[in-house]
């Protein structure tokens, strides 16, 4: 078999946590087209995984069910059950704004607010709380710390989010998410579009985050699954070919269809 991925990058395995998300016969669909087709699978608390998979196969899909963002849409819809924390956030009564600040999402692309450094992060966190401007101030610094981003902004904090590089956007949009204090972090390919000193960074920081948040991550990139990642749920056409840990997945997977996929023969 051809080996694609350093297995010395491959994150050591550990004790896993208790289910954070519990994913049960979920479908998806775009107006009459079926996105994702009876996907089961329990994603553990503290822990980072990554849905890999070849373009098109659903892996942005499942995760934008996963906080409720396709609600934007018209003609978007789910069925079946996501529990977090036991409770099912596709039920009509589950309040969007709670789970928003429980679930945060990064896109693929850099999205800073056109305000300042500062203020892209204080915004989200007014909207949600009353803080006093020290207890903002400290908010703030907290975040951009967490981020890995406060020595590099804390003498320009008043300039704009989007002055800064793609890098560090990406962080401040990390650091934004950080803020309101969510327990999930949802990551759409966040460092697809950046250079690799960046992307670098940008790794590192979910390495040191994934201690107190469950980390889910789509990429394309397999290195970056295998880097980052303790179990990877491999999908293809909309349906959940395999789900294991990372370590499995890339060295001795099950299913041909992943084998196939992690040593290059299709995506
Ligand atoms: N807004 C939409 N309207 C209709 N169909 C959509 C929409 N968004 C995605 N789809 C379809 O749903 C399926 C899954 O798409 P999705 O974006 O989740 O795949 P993906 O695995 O994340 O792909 P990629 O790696 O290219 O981002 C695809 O067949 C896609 O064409």
């Amino acid at each position: 078999m051809t080996q694609m991925v350093s297995l010395d990058k491959i994150q050591p395995q550990q004790s896993v946590g208790q289910p954070k998300i519990e994913i049960k016969n979920l479908n998806f669909y775009y107006g009459e087209t079926k996105a994702l087709k009876n996907i089961s699978l329990q994603l553990p608390e503290r822990s980072v995984t990554a849905f890999i998979g070849p373009s098109g196969c659903g892996k942005s899909t499942l995760l934008r069910v996963l906080n409720r963002i396709y609600e934007l849409y018209p003609k978007q819809r789910a069925e079946g059950e996501v529990l977090v924390d036991g409770k099912n956030i596709l039920d009509r009564d589950q309040d969007l704004n709670l789970l928003r600040t429980k679930v945060g999402m990064v896109f693929q692309k850099p999205t800073p607010f056109p305000m300042s450094i500062y203020e892209n992060i204080a915004f989200g966190v007014r909207l949600y709380e009353q803080v006093s401007k020290s207890e903002m101030d400290e908010r703030v610094e907290a975040a951009l710390r967490r981020a890995a981003l406060w020595n590099e902004v804390k003498d320009k904090l008043h300039a704009g989010g989007t002055s800064l590089s793609g890098g560090q956007q990406q962080r401040l949009c990390i650091a934004r998410t950080v803020a309101v204090k969510p327990e999930i972090i949802l990551l759409d390919e966040p460092a697809s579009a950046l250079d690799p000193l960046s992307t670098a960074k940008i790794e590192e920081l979910i390495d040191e985050l994934r201690a107190d948040y469950t980390i889910v991550i789509v990429t394309h990139n397999m290195q970056q699954a295998a880097r980052v990642s303790r179990q990877t749920a491999f999908m293809y056409l909309g349906e959940l070919i395999e789900f294991d840990d990372t370590a499995k997945i890339f060295t001795s997977p099950q299913e041909k269809r992943t084998q196939d996929y992690v040593t290059g023969r299709f995506g």
